[in-house]
């Protein structure tokens, strides 16, 4: 292609500085970029320091696809080890004084430098970005990064269309239109009266008060996959699906990543294991468990003698975590069925031949991850939007089993019940049949970002749209535009509107 960023359509995404909406906001910078825009990135430096170190992370602008994608940290004002970042009622108005004055500051050093911003882009939690966008009169966009069902189920709460678990009503279950009842301890739990974070219910509504500036709210899921509300929550708001983000057919480039941490190396290790032989255990970046939890959880690997690889991040040293324990002599006894890291190369993980399921808190990223890999899993949610991706995993993409309903149950699940788990998705009819559905989710996936797919063509129709703002921004400031070249023709879609065919024997 041979073109020099500074010739091509400027887009700042701004990022919540949590790996839960770094990786998939960072996965559409790589989409767009791809597709011929100049990306830049940004979330504050205390993230960015250690994205740097973890991903190799330049200062020059990485070519992707026809595009380009750069990094440009901005500081919170908080010093280096603020314990307050870890309350999100005291670090979300930080960002919001700070990103309202720095964000405005990193766009008008852009155009000075001849790359002016065209549109931003944000995740939740940070809804003031489309106010910053508003002032400076430029268009705004939000990525959603969980399942359009939470994005309806939140909405729904927001605007009180439909009855939710309430003090006087705690067990009532939940009927949204377009989706399978939920029972009271599957709708998103910060939803709950009793919730023990009212403060995510906060961070995640906000987004809702300001749901009428971004001109476009893009999801992190595949039109295939939440059909019917993806159609339903479409004529409410106007929403492009654009998942799974992870796969970007047109431009491979793992080395631009957005990891807190350097992921162990664990890949030969899996590769000396027989295919479908291993378990994958994670549960994302934030949860963590209780210690007499995570000894069940490793007597019940152990006892079932599958091989198996278990993600055990350190806790932050502010999040009030003690650091979890593996049982006396657990390593010794696993030997060389099992491997422990601190963080693994997720992705990879979930694409090789020798994992056979992955136990997971269902994070959506981790959900549309597995959904996408053709990776069975079980279910092992704990709160939030985890416990509605549970239900769906498990009901209605069918491809996992429960081994818990959430941290509201406030349950211990024993080593018993974990190894019964275990072997149920690795081997017999059940786990046949989860594997079946999970490759044809794979399949549907990977029609739907590829060239004319459902996905391909939503975010082709945003790259044109916001070519086309790029010119009215241009004249309304009266300065000089970026070349813009005429908007492609939507193409005709290779992907089926169709529903995907499951096999289930319940
Ligand atoms: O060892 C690991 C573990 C995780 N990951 C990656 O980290 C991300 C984790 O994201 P997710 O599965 O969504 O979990 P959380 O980090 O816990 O995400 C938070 O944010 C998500 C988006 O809002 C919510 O869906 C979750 O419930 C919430 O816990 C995924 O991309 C994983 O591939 C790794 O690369 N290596
Ligand atoms: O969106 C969420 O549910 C959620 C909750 C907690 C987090 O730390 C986070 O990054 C996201």
């Amino acid at each position: 292609m041979g073109c020099d960023p500074e010739s091509l359509v400027h887009v700042l995404l701004v990022s919540f500085p949590g790996q839960g909406h770094v990786n998939p906001l960072l996965r559409l910078g790589k989409r767009l970029a791809s597709k011929g825009l100049l990306v830049t990135f940004t979330t504050p430096d205390s993230i960015g320091k250690q994205m740097r170190k973890a991903s190799n992370i330049g200062d020059d602008p990485a070519p992707f696809g026809d595009g380009f994608i750069r990094f440009e940290f901005f500081h919170d004002g908080w010093d280096e080890d603020e314990p307050r970042r870890q309350d999100l009622d005291q670090y979300l108005p930080q960002l919001e004084k700070v990103g309202k004055v720095l964000i405005p500051d990193m766009i008008r050093r852009n155009a000075d430098r001849g790359r002016p911003v065209s549109c931003l882009i944000n995740n939740p939690f940070i809804p003031w970005v489309s106010d910053v966008a508003d002032s400076l009169g430029l268009p705004s966009a939000m990525l959603w990064v969980q399942s359009c069902a939470c994005f309806a189920a939140y909405y729904h709460y927001y605007h009180g269309l439909v009855p939710f678990p309430s003090e006087s009503a705690m067990e009532i279950d939940v009927q949204l239109p377009c989706m399978p009842l939920l029972k009271h301890d599957e709708v998103p739990s910060f939803l709950y009266p009793t919730t023990p974070y009212p403060f995510l219910r906060r961070a995640i509504l906000g987004q809702y008060k300001n749901l009428d500036k971004p001109f476009c709210i893009l999801m992190d899921t595949f039109q295939e996959l939440e059909l019917e509300i993806i159609e339903y929550m479409s004529k409410i708001c106007p929403i492009k699906t654009v998942g799974p983000l992870f796969k970007n057919p047109k431009a491979p480039n793992a080395n631009v990543r957005g990891d807190f941490m350097k992921a162990d190396d664990c890949l030969g290790w899996l590769d000396s294991k027989p295919a479908g032989s291993v378990v994958y255990v994670s549960f994302g970046s934030v949860v963590y468990l209780k210690q007499d939890q995570w000894d069940e959880i490793a007597y019940g690997l152990l006892n079932s003698s599958v091989n198996f690889l278990w993600v055990m991040k350190p806790p932050h040293k502010d999040s009030g975590y003690t650091v979890l324990t593996l049982p006396e002599g657990f390593q010794e006894k696993a030997g060389d069925k099992g491997m422990v890291v601190q963080w693994s190369p997720q992705e990879q993980v979930l694409a090789h031949p020798a994992v056979a399921a992955f136990v997971t808190h269902c994070g959506w990223n981790s959900s549309m991850e597995a959904l996408a890999s053709g990776m069975p899993v079980v279910a092992f949610p704990q709160w939030g939007d985890q416990v509605t991706d549970a239900k769906y995993l498990v009901d209605v993409f069918k491809v996992g089993i429960r081994m818990c309903r959430g941290e509201a149950e406030d349950k211990l699940i024993t080593r018993d019940v974990v190894e019964k788990c275990l072997l149920k998705a690795t081997v017999g009819e059940k786990a046949a049949e989860m594997k079946r559905n999970a490759l044809k989710w794979k399949a549907a996936a990977e029609a739907a970002v590829a060239e004319g797919g459902s996905s391909d063509r939503n975010i082709q129709a945003f790259v044109d749209e916001v070519k086309r703002r790029s010119v009215e921004v241009a004249l309304a400031k009266g300065s000089k535009s970026t070349t813009v070249e005429a908007p492609e023709v939507v193409r005709g879609g290779a992907a089926t509107n169709g529903k995907v065919e499951l096999v289930s024997s319940s």
